[in-house]
């Protein structure tokens, strides 16, 4: 059996109170499309490794700007060289060019000293690389096999030309980009502002004074997915049951945010409060609880126009719904191509066997390796939602839909931790 590649789009339906996986990432792709797009800001290009380009970029000049020397050696013209069957044919050496000169156009009957990287003086069209030649008394004695038009001339625009497309809105931005951009003197770059998430957890057990005081990992989970993808993140810890409390955190934080992220407080226990506070609020559920384990209480509301994603307390439970749904959400609402979330995925046969839940789809922590020429994924044992160590000792997670009994030897996809 091989479990089908993960797509993340299916057909929108109306949101049920709980939804499948497939059903919530649906909702969640067509409440992308609805959202204001991200705002335009120009930076300097030194500080665009990881931004999303928010324009297309065209050539202002080509590359190479001029015919340039491909090899240190010398320049001719070959129709200066009178007779080619001859054995040797000797010119004087004359000029002598560096990169960064603006050489004298090409003397007809002489030879130019030319370095890698340097103008050709005009009219020339021949570089004989310096070890192939001899030079006695000031000239340069040539063969035939020495003389071709074009030779170990890189030239103007072979590159890329003025006005060609070089990349288009949306590309995120690294060191080849770099490049490009300063080949070209481009000095400020437009890219797409930095989201900014506001991230809020909840809980009495997390107030310094608390009888059993426990540490609070959730906002430092998803502020270390969240920054290095390059979004601002802003967050709060409000240690305590209070809903009044909570109620304030929610509003502070949703006056500077895009999108709001809550941690905990979204199951059915006495003191979840997220969603009475964000029912006092006006906002709007869009789904309550996927089929999901862990996450199955992620909840997913609407501020006025801001989404809302009310994971569950759990640390296992929040890591997987960021990875699952916050990240690939957040990366689009940047501006990301989708195509290149689908290409992270790694594949490999399962070497185990696993039984999901039969109405939930699962995720589970998995190792990779090379194995001859196919990758194999083994089972990282967890006890359950609230685990951590687990992630550390994977490679990945692997998501099994409801309803696949997965065999040994089965083909399967896995989100990597580290895209390889
Ligand atoms: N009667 C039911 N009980 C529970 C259900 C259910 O359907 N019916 N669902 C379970 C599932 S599944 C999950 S997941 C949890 C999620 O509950 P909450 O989102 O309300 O989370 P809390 O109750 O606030 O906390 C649960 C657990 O996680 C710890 N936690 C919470 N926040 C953090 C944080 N920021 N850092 C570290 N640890 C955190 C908290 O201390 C609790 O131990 O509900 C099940 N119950
Ligand atoms: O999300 Mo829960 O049990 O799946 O922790």
């Amino acid at each position: 059996m091989h479990l089908p590649r993960p797509s993340a789009v299916i057909g929108h339906t109306p949101a049920p109170s709980m939804v499948e996986y497939e059903q919530a990432q649906s909702i969640l792709s067509a409440l992308i499309k609805t959202l204001p797009v991200p705002e335009v800001e120009y930076i300097p290009v030194s500080q665009a490794d990881g931004r999303i380009l928010a324009r297309d970029l065209y050539a202002l000049s080509p590359r190479p700007e001029a015919d340039i020397s491909a090899m240190d050696g010398y320049a001719f013209c070959c129709a200066d060289i009178p007779d080619t069957s001859v054995h040797t044919t000797a010119i004087p050496l004359r000029d002598y060019v560096v990169a960064g000169d603006q050489p004298e156009p090409h003397q007809k009957g002489t030879a130019a000293t030319i370095l890698t990287g340097a103008r050709l003086p005009a009219g020339a069209n021949c570089v004989i690389a310096r070890e192939r030649v001899q030079i006695s008394n000031g000239m340069l004695q040539l063969t035939p096999s020495d003389i071709a038009v074009g030779k170990n001339i890189r030239l103007t625009g072979e590159e890329f030309s003025a006005g060609a497309l070089l990349y288009a809105a949306r590309q995120k931005l690294d060191w080849r980009h770099i490049a490009l951009l300063v080949s070209q003197n481009v000095k400020q770059v437009a890219v797409y502002k930095p989201c900014r998430v506001g991230v809020v957890a909840s809980g009495a057990e997390f107030a310094p004074n608390a009888p059993d005081c426990r540490a609070e990992i959730n906002t430092p989970i998803l502020q270390a997915m969240l920054q290095s993808r390059g979004v601002h993140v802003l967050s709060r810890v409000v240690g305590s049951d209070s809903q009044q409390e909570l109620l304030e955190a929610i509003t502070e934080l949703a006056a500077h945010s895009d999108i709001l992220i809550t941690t905990g407080g979204i199951s059915v226990g006495q003191t979840d409060n997220v969603l009475p506070v964000m029912e006092r609020l006006g906002a709007s559920c869009v789904f309550r609880r996927v089929k999901i384990r862990p996450g199955k209480p992620f909840t997913l509301m609407l501020l006025g126009q801001k989404p809302v994603f009310c994971l569950p307390g759990n640390p296992g439970a929040t890591a997987i719904c960021a990875q699952f749904f916050v990240l690939p959400f957040l990366r689009l609402f940047m501006g990301f191509k989708p195509e290149l979330s689908a290409s992270a995925l790694i594949g490999g046969r399962s070497n185990f066997a696993f039984t999901p839940a039969p109405d939930a789809t699962c995720f589970v922590p998995v190792t990779y390796a090379q194995s001859g020429k196919e990758g194999v994924f083994s089972l990282v044992p967890s006890q359950g939602a609230s685990d951590i160590l687990c992630f550390s000792r994977a490679d990945g997670i692997l998501r099994i839909p409801a309803g696949h009994n997965l065999q040994v030897g089965d083909w399967c996809y896995a989100n990597p931790f580290h895209p390889v």
